[in-house]
């Protein structure tokens, strides 16, 4: 996907942009940058979910437009009250899919992301983690095309992390283009193949993921890869 002159304006200042930049090619892109950079802005402007108020989003394959095709996790997973499994199987079940062969592949996915719990209990009694692999096994029902996250491994410890990671790994390797937030730069040196950083709404910098790493380029994003506080 190509943005062009892309803005995000609300209660009459702008929060995002304009940005280009050119999303094309495959693999997993980390948007980096301090709080308030424009990260979720930006990744709800993709999926549809902010009003772009300038500029255009071009999708090279109309198909990755659409909202079936494009998964979502929330920095804070959207629960339902429904169990465990109804709440992963919920997408396939709104696709038509009959009940009881949605949640045969709601478990195959909840297994997947390592959401070895109870899965017929209510969700509100899982854990921080816990929701957020089921978030993520719901993210999945529909095998998206592009699946954004963000920073959905905020609230999960270091084995869960590392899960998490390998199961993005996999997909990624499977064909699905993946878009995600991160304020772990660990995570960002071991996931990104390419980084969009950002910074008080603009986008400041792009590169591939080592370059960004090894020699980054702007004095920001010089400043925040050593640990100084960005204003
Ligand atoms: N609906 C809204 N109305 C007004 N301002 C908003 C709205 N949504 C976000 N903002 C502002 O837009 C800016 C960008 O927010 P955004 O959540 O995209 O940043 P972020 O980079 O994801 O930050 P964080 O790392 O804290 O999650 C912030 O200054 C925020 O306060």
């Amino acid at each position: 996907m190509t943005l062009t002159g892309v803005s995000v304006r609300r209660r009459g200042r702008s929060i995002l942009g304009p940005l280009d930049a050119s999303l094309n090619g495959g693999g997993l892109s980390i948007l980096m940058g301090p709080n308030g950079a424009g990260k979720t802005t930006l990744l709800r402007a993709l999926h549809g979910l902010e009003r772009v108020s300038t500029g255009d989003i071009h999708w090279t394959d109309p198909k990755d437009a659409e909202g079936r095709n494009q998964g979502f996790v929330f920095q804070t997973p959207v629960l339902m009250r429904r169990s465990v499994l109804d709440c992963i199987a919920y997408p396939l079940q709104l696709d038509g899919v009959k009940r009881a062969e949605a949640r045969e592949q709601a478990r195959a996915r909840a297994n997947e992301v390592g959401l070895n719990v109870n899965l017929d209990q209510a969700v509100m009694f899982l854990s921080g983690g816990e929701k957020q692999k089921m978030a993520l096994a719901r993210a999945l029902m529909r095998r998206p095309r592009i699946l954004f996250l963000d920073e959905p491994c905020a609230n999960l410890d270091g084995r869960s992390v590392k899960e998490i990671e390998e199961i993005l790994l996999r997909i990624k390797d499977g064909g699905t283009r993946i878009l995600m937030s991160t304020h772990d730069l660990g995570q960002a040196r071991r996931l990104a193949d390419s980084v969009l950083f950002l910074h008080a709404g603009k986008l400041v910098e792009q590169a591939i993921g080592d370059d960004f790493f090894r020699a980054p380029q702007t004095a920001e994003a010089k400043a925040y890869l050593k640990g100084e506080i960005l204003l």
